[in-house]
């Protein structure tokens, strides 16, 4: 299948580009590098745009004929969208409508959409299934799960099949060290615990140790990236087959911010100095998956359970890769 995929330069959807390809399908990659890089882009023709400008992606539709649409394009900072809703809910909501009416007017029938755990705010009962009640705490999860109701309305409507896929929290990166996670700044746990270990910032800031937690820091259910994609291709071909659905993706384990300090420690080898800071606002204390119905229904199976791995592959790309790209790109 041909696919365009918003996000296409960004950290999850570069890595769903590549597995794509490695599939034998045609990855097509649409992105305005607002946070994507254009590095990131290795395994199919890029188109540089905005999922908010119509004639652009009229053209870019009318020219590829894609199949299918993988939706990763987004803004994705929690606290940016509590400081500035509107922003979030007028890329991640009201240009998801613009990308949604050019796939009907191109006549593309299937969406698998990057949603969120974000979308169920903080749920007293662990694990989270797809039923949970969902009342997202900040406009993140908002803007995600006003698509989410969308998807549900043109699938009616006007027949598109839909998949929303609910991430944990992403993490790893391509085991073979031709991609990884280059946010800027990057506000995720495990790179910057990382960038503790091999001094390029003095400590690792663990947001609040007062949780009802077992050691009363947050608890996260880690998932590689690697994961999410393969559950993404499972998706696109139940999507592309007519049926819709939302599926959770996350191990079930839960791992608290101490816990991955002690096992980044293991894997690098480092002292990695923290300091104790204040609760972030908005940070719920556990979130750990329930992906049974991922697991029974598209028969997803992750291959890298284990935190250990996902830091190892970040610290791999860390040291090893991470300069010749950017020097490449002339981003330094
Ligand atoms: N990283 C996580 O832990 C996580 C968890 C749950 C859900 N998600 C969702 O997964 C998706 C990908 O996240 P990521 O971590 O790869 O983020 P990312 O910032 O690395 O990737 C997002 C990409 O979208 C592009 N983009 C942003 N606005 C755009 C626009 N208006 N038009 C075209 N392109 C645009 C960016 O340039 C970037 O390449 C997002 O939708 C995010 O909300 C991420
Ligand atoms: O310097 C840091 C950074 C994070 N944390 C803690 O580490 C945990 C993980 O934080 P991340 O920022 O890495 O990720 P979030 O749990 O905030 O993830 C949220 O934001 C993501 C997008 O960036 C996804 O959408 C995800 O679904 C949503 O829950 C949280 O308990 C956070 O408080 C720290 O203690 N110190």
């Amino acid at each position: 299948m041909k696919i365009l995929v918003t996000g296409g330069a960004g950290f999850i959807g570069s890595h769903a580009c590549k597995l794509l390809a490695q599939s034998g399908h045609e990855p097509i990659a649409y992105d305005n590098l607002r946070t994507g890089h254009r590095w990131a882009v290795q395994f199919g023709p890029f188109e540089h745009g905005a999922i908010g400008d119509r004639e652009r992606l009229d053209d870019v539709l009318a020219r590829h004929k894609p199949d299918a649409v993988m939706h990763f394009a987004a803004l994705a900072y929690v606290g940016e969208s509590v400081t500035h809703p509107g922003q979030y809910y007028r890329t991640n909501t009201a240009d998801t409508l613009t990308l949604l009416d050019a796939m009907r007017g191109a006549d593309v029938r299937n969406i698998v959409f990057s949603s969120t755990c974000a979308i169920f705010g903080e749920p007293d009962r662990m694990p989270i299934s797809e039923d949970t009640a969902k009342h997202p705490v900040n406009p993140y999860g908002q803007s995600k799960l006003a698509v989410e109701h969308i998807l549900r309305d043109y699938r009616s409507a006007y027949g598109i099949n839909f998949t929303a896929l609910r991430y944990f929290n992403a993490a790893g990166c391509d085991p073979a060290g031709i991609l990884g996670e280059e946010h800027d700044p990057e506000t995720h746990l495990l790179p910057l615990i990382l960038h503790a270990a091999s001094g390029q910032r003095d400590a690792i800031t663990i947001f609040g140790d007062d949780y009802d937690t077992r050691d009363g820091t947050c608890v996260r259910d880690y998932i590689h990236v690697e994961d999410l994609c393969s559950a993404h291709l499972l998706a696109l071909e139940r999507t592309a087959e007519g049926q819709s659905g939302h599926f959770n993706l996350g191990n079930g384990n839960g791992t608290s911010v101490r816990e991955a300090v002690d096992a980044a420690a293991r894997v690098t080898g480092k002292d990695i100095p923290t300091r104790i800071g204040d609760r972030r606002p908005g940070d719920p204390p556990t979130l750990v998956a329930d992906a049974s119905h991922a697991r029974e229904t598209l028969g997803w199976k992750p291959q890298y359970e284990d935190i250990e791995t996902m830091i190892k592959h970040t610290w791999d790309w860390q040291q090893e890769h991470r300069y010749r790209y950017i020097l490449k790109d002339g981003e330094a």
